[in-house]
C-alpha cells in the first residue's frame, strides 16, 4: 500500500479502541507516525491491535489543560503533527429528551463538542504557523438527521460539523483543511450502549442493509487526511450505506 503519509505525524483521539483504532491502524499503513489520546492508554498489545503507536498519551479531551499539555509532549517528542482525528465520543443516555439529565447532557457537550473545539484549537495554531494540517472530525449521521433518544448526541455532533464548517472557512488559504465524516451505526462497544430497538431501526433506515465497518471509515478518513484532499474543507463525508443522498 502506497506510503503517502510518510514523514507525517497524525493525533488520533480514543485511539484506544474500536473506530478510533481502525483509523490509527489505518494511518500506520499508510506510513504516518501515529499518536494516540486517550483517557487511559494501558493494556495496549501490538500484536492484536496489528502496529505499535509511535506514542500514547493519557488525555481527557474535555479539559483544555490536558489536550494543551499533550500538545506540548507531542511536539517535544515529535517536532510536528500534521494530522488531528477527533475521535473521540461518548452516546450518553439514550432517553426522551424532556427526561434527558442536565448533567449527562453536559457530559455529552463536554466530551463530544467541547473536546473537538480545545484539539482544534490547540493543534490549529501550529498548523497554521507550518502552513499544513489535516484536520478530520468524527461527526455521525445522528449530527445531520437529529436521531430520536439521543438528543444530547445529536445536539453534540451538529455542532461539530458548524463548527468544522465555520473553521475551515476561517482557515481555507492557510493550508490547514477541517473535513467531517458522517457514520451510520457501526458495530463497536459503543453500540452495546444502545436498545435492541433502537439498532434495528438504524439498520432499518440504511438501503445498503447492513451496518458500516470501522474501516470503512478508517479508509476514508486516511485518504481525508492525506496530501490528496486538497480542494475539499468544511464538508462533510457520509458513511450511511445510502441513507443520506443530501
Ligand atoms: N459506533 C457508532 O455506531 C458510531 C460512532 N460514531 C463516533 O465515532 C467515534 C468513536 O466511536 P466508537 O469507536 O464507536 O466508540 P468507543 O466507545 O468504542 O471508543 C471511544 C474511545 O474514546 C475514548 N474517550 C471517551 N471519552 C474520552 C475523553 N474524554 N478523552 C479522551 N478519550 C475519550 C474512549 O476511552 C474510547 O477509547 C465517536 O466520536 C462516536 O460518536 C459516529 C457514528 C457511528
Ligand atoms: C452509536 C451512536 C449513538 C449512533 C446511533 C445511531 C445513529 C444513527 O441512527 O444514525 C448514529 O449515527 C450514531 O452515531
Amino acid at each position: 500500500m502506497s506510503q503517502y503519509l510518510q514523514g507525517q505525524t497524525a493525533i488520533v483521539t480514543g485511539g484506544m479502541r474500536g473506530i478510533g483504532l481502525a483509523i490509527a491502524r489505518r494511518l500506520h499503513v499508510a506510513g504516518a507516525q501515529v499518536v494516540i489520546w486517550d483517557l487511559a492508554v494501558d493494556g495496549w498489545n501490538s500484536t492484536e491491535n496489528g502496529f505499535e503507536p509511535v506514542l500514547r498519551q493519557a488525555v481527557d479531551v474535555s479539559s483544555l489543560a490536558s489536550v494543551e499539555a499533550a500538545f506540548a509532549q507531542t511536539l517535544a517528542r515529535l517536532g510536528q503533527v500534521q494530522i488531528l482525528v477527533n475521535n473521540a465520543g461518548i452516546n450518553g443516555p439514550v432517553v426522551a429528551s424532556w427526561e434527558y439529565p442536565p448533567d449527562a447532557w453536559d457530559k455529552v457537550i463536554a466530551i463530544d463538542l467541547n473536546g473537538v473545539f480545545y484539539c482544534c484549537r490547540t493543534a490549529i495554531a501550529h498548523m497554521r504557523e507550518r502552513g499544513y494540517g489535516r484536520i478530520v472530525n468524527i461527526a455521525s449521521m445522528a449530527g445531520k438527521e437529529g436521531v430520536q433518544y439521543i438528543s444530547g448526541y445529536s445536539a453534540a455532533k451538529a455542532g461539530v460539523i458548524a463548527f468544522t464548517k465555520a473553521a475551515a472557512k476561517e482557515l481555507a488559504q492557510d493550508g490547514v483543511m477541517l473535513n467531517c465524516v458522517a457514520p451510520a451505526m457501526v458495530e463497536t462497544p459503543l453500540m452495546a450502549e444502545m436498545t435492541a430497538e433502537h439498532i434495528a431501526a438504524s439498520k432499518a433506515k440504511i438501503p445498503m442493509g447492513r451496518f458500516l465497518k470501522a474501516e470503512e471509515i478508517a479508509n476514508m478518513v486516511s485518504w481525508i487526511a492525506g496530501p490528496e484532499c486538497s480542494f475539499t474543507t468544511g464538508f462533510v463525508f457520509d458513511l450511511s450505506g445510502g441513507r443520506a443522498t443530501y
